[in-house]
């Protein structure tokens, strides 16, 4: 058995699940029992691995409750700064995950910056199934029934794939699971996507409702926060520094323009403490 830690990252419902010293994988089948739980259901697990050379503060796995790995996640790097700085003083972190080199400061008690790293726009890396040579308006090739607003997109990578649906009206007006999971795996996105549906409200704000791949309707999504802010930018919607409204709070995105990196801000919050079983996911509390 290790350490499991339930946490929160404005709502996401993330388990940190500490691997350090071990080689062993939290399985998809552990994944799934815990998600099968009412105490342990998640959005994502945080696997933390030994530091190497390339990542001094650890590796980090990331799986989705369905078992599937992700790429990035926002609001449970977070989880993972807050857990660390438990353990030592430092305020600076650098993990690594699949999609590579992942930065984090703690501001404060209350606050964590993640660096998201420079989004991908490039269709083939993002990945879409095929061309698109602007992919701030990408049309799905059927209508959608009730809503234009619903059949075009912008798509953008934080190292894991979104679909940006920019809406007229409040987010909470549109039924997000109606298509929700069938966006998710639509044929246009060879890995499935992120669908997320945006309302700008101002210059310097937006809300969002996200629909994540492999985890479904979720409270919070940060790197969709990131992809949402982007994508708002990059059409002349709104500046670069934006605060995004979410079901459960606000994450605070800057995306930066020296180095083309999005920083995006927000609270991490501890719930409990256990131990799991990372082949099994037999748990309990402590
Ligand atoms: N909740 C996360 C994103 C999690 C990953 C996503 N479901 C995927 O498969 O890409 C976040 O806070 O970024």
């Amino acid at each position: 058995m290790v350490r499991m830690e339930r946490m929160n990252g404005l709502g996401n419902k993330i388990l940190v699940i500490d691997m350090r010293g071990r080689t062993d994988r939290v399985t998809p089948e552990a994944a799934i029992r815990l998600d099968a739980h009412p105490d342990t259901e998640f959005d994502q697990i945080m696997a933390l691995y030994d530091p190497r050379e390339d990542a001094p503060d650890g590796w980090i796995d990331i799986l989705n409750s369905d078992g599937s790995m992700a790429q990035a996640c926002g609001n449970g790097t977070r989880c993972v700064v807050d857990y660390l700085t438990r353990e030592t003083d430092k305020d600076r972190f650098a993990f690594r995950t699949i999609a590579g080199a992942l930065f984090a400061e703690r501001l404060s008690d209350r606050l964590i910056s993640v660096n998201m790293g420079a989004p991908i726009f490039d269709w083939e890396k993002i990945p879409l199934a095929g061309p698109a040579a602007d992919t701030t308006h990408v049309a799905l090739p059927e209508p959608h029934e009730a809503d234009p607003a619903l059949q075009r997109f912008s798509a953008a990578s934080m190292g894991n794939p979104h679909a940006v649906f920019f809406v007229p009206r409040a987010v909470d007006s549109y039924d997000i699971l109606a298509f929700g999971p069938r966006y998710e795996r639509h044929p246009l996105f060879p890995e499935r996507a992120n669908i997320s549906l945006a309302q700008v409200t101002s210059p310097s704000s937006l809300s969002l409702k996200t629909f994540e791949r492999g985890a479904g309707l979720t409270l919070a999504c940060g790197s969709a926060a990131c992809a949402a802010a982007v994508s708002a930018a990059r059409t002349g919607r709104t500046g670069r520094k934006v605060t995004v409204y979410l079901p459960a709070g606000a994450l605070e995105i800057d995306w930066r323009e020296d180095d083309d990196h999005v920083i995006m801000t927000g609270p991490a919050e501890h719930e409990w403490s256990g131990r799991v079983d990372p082949k099994t996911g037999e748990w309990c509390q402590t």
